[in-house]
């Protein structure tokens, strides 16, 4: 116990050495005990209450805060119900992975989906196949498919006017479709660069562009972008690729603060590593597919279940959301609080890979 804690006990000394007296140590003792006995007395309720509390109130207030996490969860769902429910969604890149399981949830929801891709037969294919679904739940509506490719800017003008005549208004965009890459910044071509910015970067603003002023109009819309774990921070072999999801991030992040005004909500989704065809789809240095895939690729997450958790923030209005395992979402933190370490770690990365490759 400390001495100044004992300050307020001094009124129960019962005697007081005089001046030049050596007897402050007895003083002292006797001040504790009273003190001792000042604590008991005190903590004797305190002790009662904590008894009440374990024997007879833990149980109801255990379940009592179950009850209301789950109430606010039902209620959540339900928000996210109505808030989707008939709502017009565009996603793009429906044909595979992400978009595709996108695509499932979102009709799923019983939204009124427009599945954008480049591929008419696979997109005919997934709409056969969500229409055959057995969904009891919502009322769900036929599908409307619109085919273009993001990298031809004068088809995504054209795509925006057909999805706009055919549907009146779009309430959600989903830009998803994207490509990755590999290789290296010294053998990559700039036109491999540029295709990569042109899908991944300008398709989705062209896109976004071309639909913001009939939300701005209604006062009403969500865009939401599919970056990645890369758009915040960049591991090596990736430069392009990393560059497109970080401009994406920045672009998406001016937006989002510039259509407060309006009412227009937008959501930056990061996902690590899922299990798609990202992979194999990647470009390489030269412009070819690299058509591998790769580990990490295949241990990653479910494309169904990443879909879930987009639909779930699309429907909690979230702004900024990392769907990641605990490493990727460390490194974003080493990256800001430690950059000279994180920068140390992505050399030797690139130097083990280098070296991998080379033998
Ligand atoms: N898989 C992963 O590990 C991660 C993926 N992401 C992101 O998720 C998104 C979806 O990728 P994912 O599902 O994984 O990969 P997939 O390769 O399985 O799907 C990519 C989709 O994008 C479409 N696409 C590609 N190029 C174009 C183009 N020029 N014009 C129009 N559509 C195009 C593809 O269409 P087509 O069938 O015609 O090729 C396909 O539908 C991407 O933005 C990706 O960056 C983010 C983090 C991790
Ligand atoms: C405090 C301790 C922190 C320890 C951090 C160590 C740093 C480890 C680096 C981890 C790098 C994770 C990279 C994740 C990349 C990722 O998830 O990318 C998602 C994609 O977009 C995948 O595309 P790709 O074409 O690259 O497969």
């Amino acid at each position: 116990m400390e001495l100044i804690n004992l300050v307020p006990c001094l009124p129960w000394a019962k005697w007081f050495p005089g001046p030049g007296d050596q007897d402050w140590h007895a003083v002292l003792c006797q001040v504790l005990k009273e003190s001792q006995k000042c604590t008991r007395r005190k903590s004797l309720p305190k002790l009662r209450i904590m008894d009440f509390l374990t024997s007879t109130a833990i149980l109801p207030l255990l379940f009592g805060c179950v009850g209301i996490c789950s109430l606010l969860k039902l209620l959540q769902r339900m928000r996210t119900r109505a808030y989707l429910r008939n709502a017009v969604v565009v996603i793009t890149g429906a044909t595979s992975g992400l978009g595709r399981e996108c695509a499932r949830v979102f009709y799923a929801a019983g939204t009124k989906l427009v599945l954008c891709g480049r591929n008419r037969e696979a997109l005919e294919e997934l709409t056969r196949e969500l229409t055959a679904a057995q969904v009891t739940k919502v009322q769900t509506h036929k599908p409307y498919m619109v085919t273009f490719d993001l990298a031809d800017s004068g088809a995504i003008g054209a795509a925006a006017t057909e999805i706009l005549q055919c549907c009146g208004c779009v309430d959600v965009l989903i830009n998803n479709a994207g490509v990755s890459y590999r290789g290296s910044v010294v053998d990559t071509t700039m036109d491999v660069d540029k295709r990569v910015m042109e899908i991944n970067y300008f398709g989705p603003v062209a896109l976004t562009k071309a639909l913001l002023p009939s939300m701005i109009k209604r006062q009403q819309g969500h865009i939401v972008a599919i970056s990645s774990i890369q758009g915040k921070i960049s591991i090596p072999f990736r430069s392009a690729y990393a560059a497109s999801k970080h401009a994406t991030q920045a672009f998406f992040d001016c937006l989002r603060a510039e259509m407060e005004q309006y009412d227009i909500e937008v959501t930056v989704i990061s996902p690590g590593y899922i299990h798609t065809n990202l992979s194999l789809n990647a470009l390489t240095a030269d412009g070819s597919k690299y058509g591998v895939m790769d580990k990490t690729t295949a241990q990653g997450r479910r494309p169904m279940e990443v879909a879930r958790d987009v639909l779930a923030a699309v429907g909690k209005k979230k702004k900024d959301v990392i769907l990641a395992d605990l490493l990727p979402s460390l490194a974003i933190y080493l990256r800001t609080l430690a950059p000279g370490l994180f920068f140390s770690l992505m050399a030797s990365r690139a130097r083990k890979e280098q070296k991998s490759k080379s033998s």
